[in-house]
């Protein structure tokens, strides 16, 4: 449909004064809120082979099957999480066989919830100002290249098919105009909340420049965010970073990239960062310096990680599932250490190859006396005694239960990355088979979504009274895209715990 200037479309979410909207976010594991995620879109259906490196799959997906038979289902359990109204007494009604219309983002069917916010409704929302659309127009067809005809064209479209064009790259007749966007999905990677602020991401890879475009003008414009203007950081390039060649190994300690998978709100007064593929040294110290600046924390930990595409951000070798539970890729962690003590082509092997994990700890004031830990767990366990006041004794639950190969094979499919709707439920993928018989072994529940999802309908259970219990996402088709159920949300507001 053509620009007819129709009301916003998000009118819940706009007419609501933003305060009754708090951001604030300082745990991984306080009951979940608010958070922002996005629906896989058309353009996820435009992978092929010979893109899907550049695009960061690894494969190509069905779009379908990854809909119906899997995100519609994390769409649910968040839903029953938190926003139970939308959903309870109808879960029957919305399975996979069903029309689809409740979970698109852009149907009047749509679910519209303030609590489980679809980023391309924001984008919707913000479009509908014309200075607004005009700028970002621009904007996107500067870095995609386009004709200046295409520009013009795009102006005529309303707010809704626009912020469809802009993710998914495609007119409704399916022309492409620009690539698509399938990394969206993963809204953790664009911003990140950290107490009352929003850590803006620049993202290492081409792929996801337009993420970024689109979430600053998002989180610079939506009336969600009205409130937290001056609370939004952004971390600039240092000016030598310009004058490098792209293949000067200085570029990494001048550039400044950052990826939210890569920045962790442990603890009302700790942060981890990750150096990694994605995230330099740079962009670490920046934000360390900016949050010590602002007194959002005491502590900042630093750890860096092999620059693997296996490994890609922190959370992809671990996430806190508990106040004293943990999950993580072992070779990483102590017993990793342990076998390379041992390993004598590990002591001899080139530094770029090195499995290393090092991690520097600082505290606001001492930053020149940085303190460095041993390993994954003496962090982590320090962690959930002393910043969290864990009085159990702590648990580590290793991917694929430490078996070989099945660690490596079940991280691979983000069995490290979980997302926690309350202190000891989390979500992940059902495919990770041996990493479920060690959350088993650990006293967890194992149940697969729709099971649950059916016991809460029958009130044997209920989001409430739920504890120590690893929900299971059917993952065939999500895990390809090589993100887990922590990557695919950005937690706007968590519990204290
Ligand atoms: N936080 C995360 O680990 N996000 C996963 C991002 C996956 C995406 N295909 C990427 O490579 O960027």
């Amino acid at each position: 449909m053509k620009n007819e200037k129709k009301a916003t479309v998000f009118d819940a979410l706009v007419m609501k004064n933003p305060i009754e909207l708090p951001i604030n976010v300082s745990s991984e594991i306080g009951t979940l809120r608010r958070l922002l995620i996005h629906s896989p879109d058309r353009g996820l259906g435009k992978v092929v082979p010979s893109k899907a490196q550049d695009w960061l799959f690894e494969d190509i997906v069905h779009l379908d099957m990854m809909r119906r038979d899997e995100y519609d289902y994390y769409v649910k359990i968040l839903l029953y999480f938190l926003d139970p109204d939308k959903v309870r007494g109808k879960i029957a009604e919305l399975g996979p066989d069903a029309d689809r219309s409740f979970f698109k983002p852009a149907d009047d069917h749509y679910f519209k919830s303030d609590k489980v916010i679809d980023i391309q409704r924001l984008l919707t929302d913000i479009l509908g100002d014309e200075s607004i659309r005009l700028r970002l127009i621009a904007a996107i067809c500067g870095i995609e290249r386009t004709s200046f005809r295409i520009q013009q064209q795009l102006n005529e479209y309303d707010p809704v098919e626009l912020a469809k064009i802009m993710i998914s790259g495609s007119l409704p007749d399916r022309t492409m105009l620009f690539a698509p966007l399938p990394n969206f999905i993963f809204t953790r990677d664009i911003g990140i909340v950290i107490n009352d602020h929003i850590l803006l991401n620049k993202p290492a890879k081409l792929a996801r420049t337009r993420e970024a475009l689109l979430s600053q003008y998002i989180f610079f414009n939506h009336p969600l965010f009205a409130d937290y203007q001056d609370k939004i950081l952004e971390i600039p390039d240092n000016e030598h970073a310009f004058l490098l060649s792209d293949t000067d190994t200085n570029r990494d300690v001048t550039r400044s990239t950052l990826e939210g998978g890569d920045v962790m709100m442990i603890a009302r007064r700790h942060l981890l960062i990750g150096v990694s593929e994605r995230t330099t040294l740079y962009a670490a110290q920046q934000v360390m310096q900016v949050v010590f600046a602002r007194n959002l924390v005491d502590k900042v930990t630093i750890l860096k990680i092999p620059k693997k595409r296996d490994y890609m951000h922190i959370d992809t070798i671990f996430t806190q599932v508990k106040r004293n539970v943990w999950v993580l890729l072992g070779s990483l962690g102590r017993t990793g250490d342990e076998a390379k003590k041992r390993d004598v082509i590990h002591f001899f092997a080139p530094k770029d190859v090195s499995e290393d994990l090092k991690i520097l700890q600082f505290i606001k004031g001492l930053e020149h006396k940085p303190i460095e830990i041993e390993n994954l767990e003496d962090l982590l366990a320090d962690i959930s005694k002393n910043d969290l006041g864990a009085s159990e004794p702590i648990q580590f639950i290793y991917s694929g239960n430490n078996e070989f190969p099945f660690g490596a094979r079940e991280q691979w499919t983000d069995s490290c990355n979980l997302l926690a709707l309350k202190d000891g439920v989390v979500v992940g993928y059902d495919r990770n088979q041996k990493t479920a018989d060690a959350f088993r072994q650990a006293g967890f529940d194992v149940v697969d979504v729709a099971s649950i999802l059916d016991r809460f309908e029958r009130g044997e259970s209920s989001p409430e009274t739920i504890e120590n219990t690893l929900i299971m996402l059917p993952s065939a088709e999500l895990s390809r895209a090589r993100g887990g159920s922590h990557c695919m949300s950005l937690p706007l507001l968590r519990d204290d715990v």
